[in-house]
């Protein structure tokens, strides 16, 4: 690999523990672990490497500024966001999940306005407009899952794997938006300046992913 520097940014918890292997292939292995370390710069074996770690929602923003070349996102954030500016390199196939709409069994079928509690207010917004379908958005930033059994809203828009948190509070699946995994993600910068390097980079984690090696 040459010289140029790289910064890669990238969120702790699942999108962090998941890009740990697709580093380790390309022969990248940071210093210190985000779990254990306040540091928000981590060094990799390589000097001209290094790892931003941020908030999940804040990795396009910091790449679409160029504050870092590339970063990890998830597809959820991508379609909040907009993603002006960056490109999508690769689907990671990590932190793999659905964006769904979930409620009470029968909450859709209520006449008039739905409420619906969630931190996706655009994908929401969208996805409702396309159904025709006219809600009140009420936007949070966590735990959306309470909001239905306290009738601060009827329904909500949020991520579901496993689907053990709808239903430890009584709530269902109910429409699917979207398939969601993480991305690779570059802005146009980088894409020219460290053309050669991110080339390098992104087809050997291309080559990885193919074999099916997780
Ligand atoms: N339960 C889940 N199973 C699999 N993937 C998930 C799950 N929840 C979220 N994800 C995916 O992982 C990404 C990161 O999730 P994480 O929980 O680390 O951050 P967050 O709490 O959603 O974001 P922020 O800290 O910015 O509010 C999400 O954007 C989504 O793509
Ligand atoms: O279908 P499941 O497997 O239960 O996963 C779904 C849960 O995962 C996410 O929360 P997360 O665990 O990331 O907590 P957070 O939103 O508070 O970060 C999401 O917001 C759901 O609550």
């Amino acid at each position: 690999m040459s010289q140029k520097n790289i910064i890669i940014a990238l969120s702790k918890g699942r999108i962090f523990k998941d890009t740990l292997p697709l580093l380790a292939h390309v022969g990248i292995h940071p210093q210190d672990d985000p779990e254990s370390t306040r540091k928000l710069i981590l060094d990799t074996n390589h000097p001209h490497i290094k790892l931003l770690i941020l908030r999940a929602s804040d990795v396009p923003t910091y790449v679409q500024y160029g504050a870092a070349d590339l970063g990890v996102a998830g597809k959820d954030v991508l379609m909040e966001q907009g993603g002006d500016g960056l490109f999508e390199l690769l689907d990671l196939n990590i932190a793999c999940c659905r964006l769904m709409v979930a409620g009470r069994p029968g909450c859709l079928d209520k006449p008039g306005r739905l409420r619906v509690a969630t931190k996706y207010t655009h994908s929401a917004e969208c996805y409702f407009a396309e159904q025709g379908r006219q809600i009140e958005l009420i936007k949070l930033y966590g735990s959306m899952e309470l909001a239905p059994l306290v009738d601060l809203a009827d329904c909500i828009v949020d991520v579901v794997d496993t689907g053990n948190t709808l239903r430890a509070n009584g709530l269902e699946p109910l429409l699917h938006i979207a398939d969601i995994s993480s991305r690779l993600i570059v802005n146009r910068a980088a894409q020219k300046l460290k053309h050669a390097e991110i080339s390098e980079l992104v087809s050997s984690l291309e080559q990885y992913l193919q074999g099916g090696a997780r």
